[in-house]
């Protein structure tokens, strides 16, 4: 048991998939996993432990924000031996040509700041996915024929944006959707030697407004998980 997690030693799997969501978690593991158990619910932060393929996964969820998202990777990767982590989550398209419930598989992250960012001191580090997760997602969603997008992502410190020329600089530059724990995920896993990939679904649009229920956002990503599963399974 760690400070924020309840799993005992060994109920962790080494592939980890995380939505901030904990009922993301909960959907997306009795829905895909076989001999599916609830391994955590400290902060009711759910995170349950089953097999797919007959290979062992855990689904946990991260809550929102970098923070939070960093408590939880520290604790699965040196407390409880996690070496592939892959976020499923929710994000906002900011480009014209993506649509509501495409898929994003983020290459890299930009973010103003991480909980990390004080290791860097004047350095701004470029966190970015493991290479072979990235490329196993995005063979899966193109085998799958899913409308898929990589790239550049913004992993944002809030939901509420008060600085709308910041996404627009960032628009400009290509960046494709908006979220909010990517780098730091990408960032510790990288600290830790672990693999790291966000695979995201656009829940709304930056420009368009149009924008999903949180029903959807919770049960509605089927097409993201099966990628994220095969992407960190179905390779090895
Ligand atoms: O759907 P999840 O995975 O929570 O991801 C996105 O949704 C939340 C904001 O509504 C933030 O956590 C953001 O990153
Ligand atoms: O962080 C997020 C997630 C979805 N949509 C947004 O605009 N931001």
């Amino acid at each position: 048991m760690t400070i924020h997690i309840g799993a005992a030693p060994g109920d962790i799997a080494e592939t980890v998939l995380m939505p901030g969501d904990p009922y993301r978690a909960k959907w997306a593991a009795e829905r895909y996993l076989q001999d599916c158990r609830l391994v955590n619910e400290v902060r009711g932060m759910l995170g349950y432990t089953g097999t797919w393929r007959g290979k062992p996964v855990t689904i946990h969820g991260s809550g929102m924000g970098m923070p939070s998202l960093s408590i939880y990777a520290n604790e699965l990767i040196r407390d409880y031996g996690a070496r592939t982590l892959v976020r499923i989550g929710s994000c906002g398209a900011m480009q014209d040509h993506i649509e509501l419930r495409d898929v994003i598989v983020a290459m890299t992250a930009s973010a103003v700041s991480t909980p990390s960012r004080g290791i860097f001191r004047e350095m701004n580090f470029a966190p970015c996915a493991d290479w072979g997760l990235l490329r196993a997602a995005v063979a899966a969603a193109e085998a799958r024929g899913a409308r898929v997008h990589v790239g550049g992502i913004h992993s944002s410190d809030v939901f509420y944006d008060e600085r709308p020329d910041l996404g627009e600089q960032l628009s400009r530059h290509g960046v494709l959707a908006v979220e909010m724990e990517a780098a730091e995920l990408y960032t510790v896993a990288a600290r830790h030697g672990a693999r790291a990939l966000a695979v995201l679904t656009v829940s709304d649009h930056l420009i368009t407004h149009a924008a999903l229920p949180s029903e959807d956002r919770e049960r509605g990503f089927g097409e993201m998980v099966e990628i994220a599963l095969e992407a960190a399974l179905g390779t090895e």
